[in-house]
């Protein structure tokens, strides 16, 4: 049976699972490691923090999600395939209250990015495809 996410090891597998499917899909991959040119190394622990400090408080991240992808070459097609990957990692390692909450999280980020993108209007109100 799959347990919740209770804790930085949880966190961590999860990342590192997200992101190795990131790297093997033909849409996302070629943005962070074509386009973006992301160091692994550096970017990982980074999401280990920001995603501990979005669930757990532990104020670890100090960083500003935002800026780093208003640049990027991505519209709404990305952001599904990000969400999906996001949903699809979490349900297969774990499930729980803090799984729900973390599916949640990541979905209305992924809204946030988009609008201040202007890539959708008010959240499910699309501007364009
Ligand atoms: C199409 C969707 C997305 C793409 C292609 C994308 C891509 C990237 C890239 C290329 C970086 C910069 C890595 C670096 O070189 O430092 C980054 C950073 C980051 N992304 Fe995303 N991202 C996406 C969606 C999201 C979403 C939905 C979230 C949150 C739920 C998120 C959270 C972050 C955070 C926290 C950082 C670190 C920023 C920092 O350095 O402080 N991303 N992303």
């Amino acid at each position: 049976m799959k347990g919740d996410i209770t804790g930085e090891q949880d966190i961590k597998l999860l990342v590192d699972t997200f992101y190795g499917k990131v790297n093997d899909d033909e849409l996302l991959g070629p943005i962070f490691n074509g386009f973006a040119q992301v160091n692994w190394e550096h970017h990982l622990p980074v999401m280990y923090s920001f995603w501990s400090s979005v669930l757990f408080g532990t104020m670890a991240y100090k960083g500003q999600p935002f800026p780093k992808h208003m640049r990027l070459p991505i519209n709404r097609q990305h952001f599904a395939r990000w969400v999906e990957l996001f949903t699809q990692t979490a349900d297969e390692l774990f499930e729980g209250q803090k799984t729900q909450e973390l599916k949640q999280k990541a979905s209305s980020i992924a809204q946030i990015f988009q609008m201040k993108m202007g890539l959708i209007g008010t959240i499910g109100n699309k501007l364009t495809d």
